[in-house]
């Protein structure tokens, strides 16, 4: 029988109970649930995609909401992930939904990948993009891109159907000096919620294997002008041979500012568990540690890797700030692709606001 909530659907010629079907049966990964990432996974969630993976490790804040839509003033402060799943739950209970509570990175981005159809990139850092299509190209799943600029956007669908993949409209990652300062830019709320529906669309095209994908196109939209416009993107085969996942992503990312406020780690830490190197002295450590640290000595860093489990984020802290930025660097040389913060300002900010 026919379920009333995709009756629209059912009635739309063109689509039916098939393509309906269709999205039932789909696997959907959306890694980052900000600006892009909300409208997708809201309308996805809505018109019945099966099983939708949200890959998100970030808290609400409050310059967030002129945007981002699911959450609202009672949430800053919280998990996204957290939030997110709530939210969809409700919209849509017989969605499932899977979460990964992390970003994602070179040592977990295969076996996310891996587990679902396509991916739609809803990140804000060219590390992640260059990830998620390598991964993709390796794992031979489509994956629909969105990016913002001022009042512009980009939409794409790159290894679709022997289409071209994202290195063949760039072929390499920008250095971190070509890449504009991820925080100095700003952004018009509705935008993203534009360029997010049409990602969404996209993804529903694909599944349902409905319309013209994006597929060698790069729709360009320009929101002062409400104009489009469409790029031809030709496949170069160069760039469709990616065997292995790079040493280099993270290289010119946003989110490796590598450091994080102490009043958003307080906040974090109150609400979850994280993976917590404490990088002082015992004797500092034996005095006050917070709860969750392991205490592995700045000295000892090198020889005590293996306790360190890389493929989660890693927090690092000191007393103030000095030492977790000295431990940051030793261990973005071991491991340059694990996802690894230091706690600005170290203990002597961050306890009291954990109080
Ligand atoms: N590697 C990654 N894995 C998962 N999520 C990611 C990754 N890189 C970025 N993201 C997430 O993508 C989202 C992008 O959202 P958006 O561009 O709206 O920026 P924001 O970080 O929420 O806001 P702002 O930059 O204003 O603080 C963020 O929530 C960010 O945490």
């Amino acid at each position: 029988m026919a379920q009333p909530r995709f009756i629209r659907h059912h009635q739309l010629k063109g689509f039916g109970p098939e393509s309906q079907s269709k999205l039932g049966q789909a696997r959907v990964l959306i890694v980052g649930l900000g600006g892009l990432g909300l409208p997708v996974a809201q309308y996805l969630n809505a018109m019945g995609v099966g099983t939708l993976g949200l890959v998100e490790q970030d808290l609400i804040e409050y310059h967030n909401l002129q945007r981002q839509l699911l959450y609202d003033e009672r949430d800053v402060g919280r998990p996204k992930l957290e939030v997110a799943i709530e939210r969809l739950a409700n919209q849509n209970r017989c969605t499932n939904l899977i979460s990964f509570d992390t970003f994602l990175t070179k040592t977990n981005a295969l076996r996310i990948v891996g587990d679902f159809d396509l991916v739609v990139d809803a990140t804000d850092n060219f590390a992640t993009r260059y990830l998620i299509n390598d991964a993709c190209v390796i794992l031979k799943k489509p994956f629909v891109y969105g990016a913002l600029h001022g009042f512009e956007g980009h939409v794409s669908v790159f290894n679709h159907d022997g289409g071209p993949t994202y290195r063949c409209l760039f072929p390499e990652m920008p250095k971190a000096e070509e890449v504009p300062d991820c925080n100095e830019n700003g952004v018009l709320g509705v935008v993203p919620g534009i360029i997010g529906t049409l990602q969404a669309l996209e993804v529903v095209k694909i599944v349902a294997g409905i319309g013209n994908v994006l597929s060698g196109k790069l729709l360009l939209y320009d929101g002062l002008t409400q104009t489009t416009q469409q790029i031809d993107i030709p496949v170069n085969p160069q760039n469709k041979k990616i065997k292995e996942l790079l040493a280099s992503y993270g290289a010119s990312d946003c989110e490796t500012a590598f450091s994080m406020e102490p009043e958003k780690f307080a906040e974090m830490v109150k609400r979850q568990k994280v993976q917590l190197i404490d990088v002082r002295n015992p004797n500092e450590y034996r005095e006050f540690h917070l709860q969750l640290a392991k205490n592995i000595p700045l000295a000892e860093l090198s020889s005590r890797l293996d306790e360190i489990d890389f493929d989660r984020p890693v927090y690092i802290i000191c007393q103030s700030g000095t030492r977790s930025a000295k431990a940051l660097a030793r261990l973005r040389q071991e491991r340059p692709n694990a996802a690894i913060l230091h706690i600005l300002g170290g203990m002597d900010k961050t306890v009291p606001l954990c109080l």
